[in-house]
Order: structure tokens, then sequence, then C-alpha cells
């Protein structure tokens, strides 16, 4: 694991967003198209911002979600809405969108289509991920109902979840999906989250799922 301490939060996302960037350009040198995977939640807003100005040609980037909340699309916590406002714009409007969401009224009943569409995009160019205090990353949480399913080896590429510390159903890529990807890159912000990466080293991924990724990832970290 490699460990990128930023003197604050806003050169961090501008760091960041560069670095992908350049991963994105020099995966487009040698292939037709890249995949580029991208978390939900709070914190990569503003990495989003930075990124959707960036001079690629999108039009050969499939963007993938990392894992949905199974909310509507235009729900505040969908994580396909924060995508399209903060990075499917400016110059990356072009991009293409693999959501992990159907208008199905559960996420299991949306499996099969996703898992398709999913395996179509693999293997994963660059992948930028996040963490919850817990441990969690994408929607694999400890304690989840499928967890072992989700972490083995022969996991298929999405599965739905369920949790008590997630507040509505997820669909999730699995462990062989995110440690296939050829480029890792974890954002965390704030002691709480370095404490628990901290954590996470000496723990079983089964205790803290985050683990799955973290010997070959970059860990970008600002209070
Ligand atoms: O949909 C999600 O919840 C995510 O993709 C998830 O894995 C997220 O990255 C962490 O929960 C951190 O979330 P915050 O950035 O909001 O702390």
């Amino acid at each position: 694991m490699k460990f990128i301490e930023y003197p604050d939060r806003e050169l961090m996302m501008i760091d960041l967003a560069d670095r992908l960037s350049s991963e994105l350009k020099n995966a487009l040198l040698t292939h037709e198209r890249a995949t580029f995977c991208v978390p939900g939640g709070t914190t990569p807003g503003p990495a989003f911002d930075s990124l959707s100005a960036s001079k690629i040609d999108w039009s050969r980037v499939t963007v993938l979600l990392g894992d949905e909340r199974w909310v509507p699309e235009d729900h505040p916590r969908s994580n396909t809405r924060l995508v399209r406002k903060r990075l499917l714009v400016n110059q990356a409007a072009s991009a293409q969108l693999q959501s992990l969401h159907t208008d199905a009224a559960t996420p299991e009943e949306a499996l099969e289509e996703l898992g398709d569409e999913v395996r179509k995009v693999l293997p994963i160019n660059v992948l930028l991920l996040g963490m919850g205090g817990d441990m969690h990353t994408a929607s694999i949480f400890p304690g989840a109902d499928r967890l072992d399913e989700a972490l083995a080896d022969t996991a298929p590429p999405v599965m739905a979840l369920r949790a008590e510390a997630a507040a509505e159903p997820r669909m999730t890529l699995t462990a062989p999906v995110l440690q296939g990807a050829l480029s890792t890159h974890i954002l965390i912000t704030g002691p709480e989250k370095r404490a628990a990466l901290e954590r996470a080293r000496s723990l079983s991924p089964r205790e803290a799922p985050v683990k799955i990724v973290l010997n070959d990832a970059t860990v970008h970290w600002a209070e």
C-alpha cells in the first residue's frame, strides 16, 4: 500500500484528479476504450468537479459505479445522480455511464441484467474507491448478509447486499472485480478514517472488507 498525505483537501482533490486523468489518458494510448470505476458517497464530489474539466477523450471512457444505493435515480442518496451531476459534465459529458441501477423494485431483480452489462466493460482500468469508518468499501459491508459470497474468488461481478449499517439495499461490485482493477486509488478524509485504515491492515477481509484492495492501492488522505 502507498499512502499519500496532503496538506489540505482542496489540494488533494486537484492532485488526485490529475493522477486519475493521466492514468486514463495512458490507458487510452493502448486501448480503444477505458473503464473508470468511481465511488459514491459524500467525499468524491470535488475530485469529480476537477476531473470533469480534464481534457481526455471522454467519448472512449466508460464510467462505472462501484456500488449503488437502491433508490430512484433522482433521490439525493443516489450515486448515479451524484456522478451525473458532478462528473459527467463539462469535458466529461461525452463519457458513457454504466450505472448499477435499474427501475426494478429490488436489486435482486436487476442482477442478471447488470451482471451482463458490467462483464462487457471489465477489467477496470482505473479504480477509485471510498471507505466508510466501518472499513466497508463499495457496498461490501462488514456483517452484510452475503458478505462471504461477495468476498469469494468465485463471486459474480455484481451482487445485491443488505447490511444493518446501510440505509437501503445495495448493489455492489464484488471482490474479484475490484481486485482485477489495473490501478487502484482510495480516497479518504479525516482522522477517524485514517485510524480505521490503519486498523484494517491487521484485520481479515470479513472484518475489514477494504483489505481486499489495500495491498495494491494508493491511499489519498487529508485531514
Ligand atoms: O455508496 C456508497 O456508500 C459508497 O460508494 C461507499 O463505499 C462510500 O465510498 C463510503 O461509504 C464512504 O462514504 P463517504 O464518502 O460518504 O464517507
